[in-house]
């Protein structure tokens, strides 16, 4: 079973889920009466889109941005391309990004400049798992769930040449599934 592949669990679900409620008050305090347009950004910010906006008790617009800095394996690849663009004009609109992970800080950065160059009025970053000892550009971000050490970590969105997205936890995977 997939889960005899994880080496070891680091943060729980029952610890994201409780992070998610935190994190949702918070944002319900912050944006109060500004209709902000939360962006997730695909595909690994999908589990964490779902739970913390529904912890989020006033209205929001919800829109999706794809983009990919990773090849297949554990390296990014410095490079950001838009794999689907957002449905709505960022324009005068105060943003608020969701990302699953901010590991080299790349993917980040780019978004961050695209929205101010497209005119939003203001671009935070709520991620769920931060991984300072990654970070290629100085990037940090306006609300973090919990930090991680420097591995590559799995589920609750996060994937491995696209499978672990569907584990309900954040863990690390056995070394000999990068072997085989
Ligand atoms: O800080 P960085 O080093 O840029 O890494 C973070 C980004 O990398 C992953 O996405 P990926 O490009 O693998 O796409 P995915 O979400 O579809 O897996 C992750 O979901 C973040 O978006
Ligand atoms: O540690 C990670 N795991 C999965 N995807 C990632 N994208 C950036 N860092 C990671």
């Amino acid at each position: 079973m997939m889960k005899d592949e994880i080496k070891e669990v680091l943060i729980s679900e029952q610890e994201i889920q409780d992070k998610c409620r935190e994190l949702g008050q918070r944002i319900t305090e912050e944006y109060e009466g500004r209709f902000p347009l939360v962006v997730g950004v695909l595909k690994g910010a999908m589990p964490f889109m779902a739970d913390l906006t529904k912890r989020i008790d006033t209205h929001i617009e919800m829109d999706f941005m794809d983009v990919s800095s990773y090849g297949k394996g554990l390296v990014s690849s410095g490079e950001v391309k838009i794999l689907k663009d957002l449905d709505t004009s960022v324009e005068g609109r105060d943003v608020l990004i969701l990302e699953d992970i901010i590991d080299s800080g790349l993917t980040l950065s780019y978004l961050i400049e695209l929205f101010h160059y497209r005119k939003a009025k203001s671009v935070k970053v709520v991620t769920l798992l931060d991984k300072p000892d990654g970070r290629k550009v100085d990037l940090v971000p306006d609300m973090a769930g919990f930090i991680v050490p420097d591995a590559f970590v799995v589920g609750y969105g996060l994937d491995y040449i696209e499978r672990y997205r569907n584990l309900p936890y954040i863990g690390v995977l056995k070394p000999e599934i990068y072997e085989s």
